[in-house]
């Protein structure tokens, strides 16, 4: 699937918004790729996630034991992604503000895990769910996710693939334009 192809499954499912967001790391942006809705479609999500698949290298991809993803976002690519890639997928949540296994989900020692994002930006959710996995005994080969939108600099110490590399600006609470700032704010995530 081209980039082109992938911006063209969001656009068609209105998911591609336009305004004046708060992001999960608490920047602003006037653009936000709400994936929720490009993954409403169960064989749109499943076509994606096999797209997905197809981009990570081989030797990465027969390495994944298991999938793991931070939710809310991370739960409906993580499945569909434990689907392409014939293996189990869990998630992590944080009803205490820090991501954890709960509901009986765990990890064998050293149990080799592919973390699976919708979107990625400052990358601090992505580090976050990683050091969730590690503490609950896991390995983490890799990262990926549907979308990258992270600014220049934002790197991980995993292989990392995404689907769509898409680059909004993104500005800190004292730095948002004048334009911006007359829209008034919504923040679409569930990070505190
Ligand atoms: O790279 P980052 O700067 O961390 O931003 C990306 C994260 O933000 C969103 O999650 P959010 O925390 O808004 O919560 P949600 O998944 O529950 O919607 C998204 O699902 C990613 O997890
Ligand atoms: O950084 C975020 O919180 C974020 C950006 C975006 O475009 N989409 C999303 O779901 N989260
Ligand atoms: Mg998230």
């Amino acid at each position: 699937m081209t980039e082109d192809e992938v911006l063209h499954e969001f656009r068609a499912s209105e998911a591609l918004l336009e305004g004046h967001f708060k992001l999960s790391s608490g920047r602003h942006s006037a653009y936000y790729l709400q994936c929720a809705r490009v993954l409403m479609d169960p064989m749109r999500a499943s076509r994606l996630a096999a797209a997905l698949a197809a981009k990570m290298p081989r030797d990465l991809r027969s390495a994944v034991a298991k999938v793991v993803s931070p939710a809310m976002g991370g739960i409906i690519i993580g499945h569909e992604m434990g689907r392409a890639l014939g293996k189990e997928a869990i998630f992590l949540e944080r009803p205490e503000g820090t991501f954890e296994l709960r509901r009986g989900f765990r990890l064998e020692p050293g149990e080799n895990v592919l973390v699976v994002e919708d979107v990625v930006t400052t990358g601090l959710s992505s580090r976050e769910a990683m050091k969730a996995v590690e503490a609950a005994g896991g390995h983490v080969v890799g990262l990926v996710s549907l979308v990258d939108r992270r600014a220049e600099g934002v790197a991980f110490d995993v292989p990392y693939h995404a689907l769509l590399d898409i680059a909004f600006p993104t500005y800190a609470e004292d730095e948002v334009p004048p334009e911006l700032a007359a829209i008034p704010v919504t923040k679409p995530g569930s990070r505190k």
